[in-house]
């Protein structure tokens, strides 16, 4: 029997040394600092704000975000009812792992005067990484690849770009700084879970079901080789009728390194027309769906909270609610959806998911310790299989679904 979720699981802290959380507080993040201070000629008052967050990450305890955080007043206001004034003053590594991380891109934003006033306003820290993703060799090759998947049959073409889409979550640029070699793995072999065909009955090809109309929720990840096969996803369902409307929640501000944002989605869709072939077929229907509104992308400011999506408020469970399926991307939007915590694997997916207003799937490859929804089989020949970074190392992945 799975076990059913429970608020007892204990939350996951960065406060142990040796331990995956504990090594992002201490070295990842300290060389995001470092590669964005390389990658932009920076003033000297952005240095010292960039210096002194490195010192924080090393040994700082939180600070209140400052008072000229951004020019509404509205960002400040939310992390002080994200908790902000619970955790000013305390370590790092003793607040929960997701809410420490959090606030560490929010307070690089800061830095680099993302907010502005002055030149930096609106400069992604990430965008140069984020580029060299788009125009790399590979990304030409996996359009290019597309050219012949007209040629297979539907279903194996349906499920060709649902894994293009889930496996392109190995593409994190924040995952690769310090995992290099995880691209190269093996793939689909290493699903942990699939529910695929619960997926495909919310879904289903409407030559196969009378089905009423049929909206899709997608909640991005990454930008770049991640964003490019959701995209072609999206086109897809939508070219086959699975879809009649999709709704692209992206973030509202660079975040997590890699994640998207709405000028990313852009940044996507004009390499998809650009590279010719079956690729700019896809990016012109979603151009066009864009266009005419068949196509929304949100950018809702919890999608940057520190929290789990358990306390999403009220607008954004109504988006969810009126979707057919909501698909989340990703490792932290999962960390967000089941809640970040210590689980035993085998706690049910849909009870750790019964809140969420609607049927929801998780497409996700495992890049941090949380994991539900696994049978005792898989869970015991995992820990078995002398891979110690099962949980952790990308190379095993998940689709979830909860009706
Ligand atoms: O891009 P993804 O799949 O959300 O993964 C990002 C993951 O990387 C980390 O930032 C560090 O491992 C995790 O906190 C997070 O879950």
């Amino acid at each position: 029997m799975p076990d059913t979720a429970s608020e007892s699981a204990p939350v996951i802290l960065g406060n142990e040394p040796g331990s995956f959380p504990h090594g992002v507080l201490a070295e990842r993040h300290p060389a995001i600092v470092r590669q964005v201070r390389d990658a932009f000629p920076h003033d000297p008052a952005r240095r010292e704000a960039l210096d002194a967050l490195l010192a924080s990450c090393a040994d700082g305890v939180i600070e209140p975000l400052p008072a000229d955080a951004d020019p509404t007043g509205r960002d400040r206001d939310r992390w002080a009812a994200w908790g902000m004034d619970a955790y000013a003053g305390r370590s790092w590594y003793d607040v929960p792992w997701l809410w420490a991380e959090s606030h560490f891109y929010r307070r690089l934003l800061d830095a680099v005067g993302y907010f502005g006033p002055g030149p930096w306003q609106g400069v992604d820290p990430f965008r140069p990484a984020k580029l060299t993703e788009l125009d790399a060799p590979e990304t030409d090759e996996e359009l290019a690849a597309l050219d012949g998947l007209d040629r297979v049959p539907a279903g194996e073409r349906t499920r060709a770009l649902l894994h293009g889409s889930l496996w392109g979550n190995r593409a994190d640029l924040g995952f690769r700084l310090s995992d290099r070699g995880a691209d190269t793995a093996g793939k689909v072999d290493a699903l942990v879970a699939d529910d695929s065909d619960t997926l495909w009955s919310l879904l289903p090809h409407p030559a196969t079901a009378a089905a009423g109309p049929t909206t899709l929720c997608l909640v991005a990840d990454n930008a770049g080789r991640e964003l490019v096969p959701d995209l072609l996803l999206v086109s897809h369902l939508l070219a086959e009728g699975r879809v009649d409307r999709a709704v692209l929640h992206v973030k509202p501000y660079p975040y997590y390194v890699s994640d998207a944002t709405p000028g990313d989605v852009l940044d996507a869709l004009w390499r998809l027309r650009a590279a010719g072939g079956a690729a700019a077929a896809y990016g012109d229907l979603l151009w066009t769906a864009l266009a005419d509104g068949r196509v929304t992308v949100r950018a809702h400011p919890f999608s940057c909270a520190p929290l789990p999506y358990a306390d999403m408020p009220g607008d954004l469970r109504e988006d969810f609610a009126a979707a057919t399926v909501t698909v989340l991307k990703g490792d932290l939007n999962y960390r967000r959806l089941v809640g970040d915590r210590w689980w035993p694997p085998t706690t049910s997916f849909a009870d750790a998911t019964a809140y969420f207003p609607g049927p929801v799937a998780a497409l996700r490859t495992l890049k941090s310790d949380v994991i539900t929804g696994l049978s005792a089989a898989t869970e015991a020949a995992l820990e078995a299989s002398g891979e110690p970074r099962w949980r952790t190392g990308g190379t095993h992945a998940l689709i979830q679904v909860r009706r």
